[in-house]
């Protein structure tokens, strides 16, 4: 599913009309009938709905589903909250239509607002700008304060529509209807709850890619779909043979995490590299993976036996390795000597803020895997503006130093050298957790063995642990006990759940 900007939904729509011969009136309709449609069947007969209906399209989208559910029974009060001069084209024309059908507008008193059991707000869509003018300032006030339940048409009003506004006022949704393509706030972290429980409702506009490079929601069909098959001639050769460098002498954890969830979902072969001291109680505890000492200065890698890089598939590196001065050097030799996909995590992203142009020289797949305050540490952004800003940056990070980026967070953010971008929504605040992070390596570098195409790699693999921890969460565990290494587990039931044919 395409996410779009406010600009993009605007020019889908104009090509609707202009080259595929769409009036405009009639898409109004045809929206307006999808979206009443949701709404008559999320709620019984007899709510009382209030219709607040704005000054531009959303405000037409607001007279078409008053209009149906009128149609069709329900108890429906129509709030015009503009002046009438400010009702045009489409919407003037869909107003004509409910008054003719004898339906009428109803003035906004204490009354109604106490009346209403639901809310449907039709002030502002996607054209809103600023901030908030009378009398929606109050509006939305208003609507937030009474205790109706507040659905929202295709976007809360007064939030953005894209990325990057800082200040702004808006309806804090229970439920919105999203018209045709989710926008890019529904992704941001400081606007997404805004839209309460999101449904995009498909108004029927034709399918026309508006997005350039392509910005995609994943849906679990596409998961399923780009899947590689294990054929039954399979060897562990075919699977994948991966190298997982890290693990400082004070955090062996974060490798045997990493190590033990790359095996769980597949690869045909693991070696882990780490110091010494970590090998005897590591290979305890993972006896199927091969294990190899680096050279070891104070505790933490201080250079890795480049010989250990032939024969691999993909390589992945940081990880529990330490932020001292010796890893720089080691995340510099694997930048350069690394002839297959290079993941990098963790501690390895912190040294990598220091070799950004050993990396822009770097020309063979290379994949990193930041989090917030990690995207921030690299791109001299703050967190803020990462936050704010999460498909730009990483978009322009991604080009300009020609790598796949996995921004990781509640929606992460996948984006390839191009500018493609995928975004994985599966997982949730149960993975708000130490490890986590460690868990994704091991099954990304896994993936990156394994699939054509890393863009591909990497939003399967997200799948792979958000779903873990969403079916581990429905079953057994809570959000509040769940561990990382249940989520290595729990790839078996996403695996029988949403891969195996
Ligand atoms: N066209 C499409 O692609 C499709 C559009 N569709 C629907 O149309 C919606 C977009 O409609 P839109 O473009 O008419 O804008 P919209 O959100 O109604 O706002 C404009 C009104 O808001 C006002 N206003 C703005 N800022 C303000 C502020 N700060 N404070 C106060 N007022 C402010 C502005 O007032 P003005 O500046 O003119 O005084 C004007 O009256 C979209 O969300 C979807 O629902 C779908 O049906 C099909 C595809
Ligand atoms: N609230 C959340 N909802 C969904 N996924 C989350 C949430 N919090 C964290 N995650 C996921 O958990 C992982 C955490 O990674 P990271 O921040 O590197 O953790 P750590 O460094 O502790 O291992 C990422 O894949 C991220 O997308
Ligand atoms: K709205």
């Amino acid at each position: 599913m395409q996410i779009v900007r406010a600009e993009e939904m605007y020019e889908w729509d104009r090509r609707a009309m202009d080259e595929y011969g769409r009036e405009g009136y009639i898409l109004m309709e045809n929206a307006g009938r999808a979206l009443a449609g949701r709404i008559r069947e999320k709620f019984p007969k007899d709510e009382k709905f209030l219709v607040l209906i704005g000054g531009g399209n959303n405000g037409g989208d607001g007279y078409v589903i008053a209009r149906i559910l009128k149609d069709q029974g329900f108890d429906v009060t129509a709030v015009q909250v503009v002046p009438d001069e400010k009702i045009e084209g489409d919407a003037l024309y869909h107003k004509n239509v409910y008054t003719k059908s004898g339906y009428d507008l109803a003035e906004l008193t204490e009354q109604e607002w106490n009346r209403g059991t639901v809310v449907i707000d039709a002030m502002l869509g996607i054209g809103v700008k600023g901030p908030l003018r009378p009398p929606f300032d109050d509006l939305v006030r208003d609507v937030n304060l009474y205790g109706m339940h507040r659905v929202s048409i295709d976007i809360p009003s007064g939030l953005p529509a894209d990325e990057g506004e800082e200040e702004f006022e808006a309806v804090k949704a229970d439920t919105t209807f999203i018209v045709q393509a989710p926008k890019l706030s529904l992704f941001t972290e400081h606007t997404s709850g805004y839209y309460g429980e999101a449904e995009v409702v498909d108004i029927g506009l034709p399918p026309l890619s508006v997005t350039d490079p392509a910005r995609e929601w994943r849906a679990e069909e596409d998961v399923k779909e780009g899947y590689p098959r294990l054929p039954a001639s399979a060897h562990k050769g075919s699977r994948g043979k991966g190298l997982l460098i890290g693990g400082a002498q004070m955090m062996p954890g974060a490798l045997v995490m990493a190590a033990k969830a790359s095996i769980r979902s597949g690869a045909g072969l693991t070696t882990a590299a780490t110091v010494p001291g970590n090998i005897p109680s590591a290979a305890g505890s993972l006896p199927e993976v091969m294990f190899m000492g680096t050279e070891e200065v104070d505790g933490v890698i201080s250079g890795i036996d480049t010989d250990s890089l032939t024969g691999k598939d993909a390589v992945a590196a940081g990880i529990g390795m330490g932020r001292k001065e010796p890893g720089r050097a080691v995340m510099e030799t694997l930048l350069k000597e690394t002839k297959v996909p290079l993941l990098i995590d963790a501690d390895g992203l912190y040294h990598l803020r220091f070799l950004l142009d050993v990396l822009k020289e770097r020309e063979e797949v290379t994949v990193v895997t930041p989090h917030v305050k990690e995207m921030a540490d690299l791109t001299g952004e703050s967190t803020g503006e990462v936050k704010r800003n999460p498909f730009s940056i990483s978009s322009k990070f991604a080009r300009d130093y020609g790598v796949y980026v996995v921004l990781k967070g509640p929606h992460t953010i996948i984006t390839a050298p191009d500018g493609r971008q995928i975004v994985e929504s599966s997982g949730n605040e149960g993975l708000a957790k130490g490890g986590s992070g460690d868990v994704l390596t091991g099954i990304l570098l896994t993936m990156l063995m394994q699939h054509e195409h890393p863009l591909e790699a990497l939003a399967n693999g997200c799948f792979l642990h958000g779903k873990s921890a969403e079916l581990l969460t429905a079953g057994e565990r809570t959000v509040y006990d769940l561990l990382p290494t249940d989520v290595v587990e729990g790839l078996s039931s996403v695996f029988r759940t949403y891969i195996k044919e």
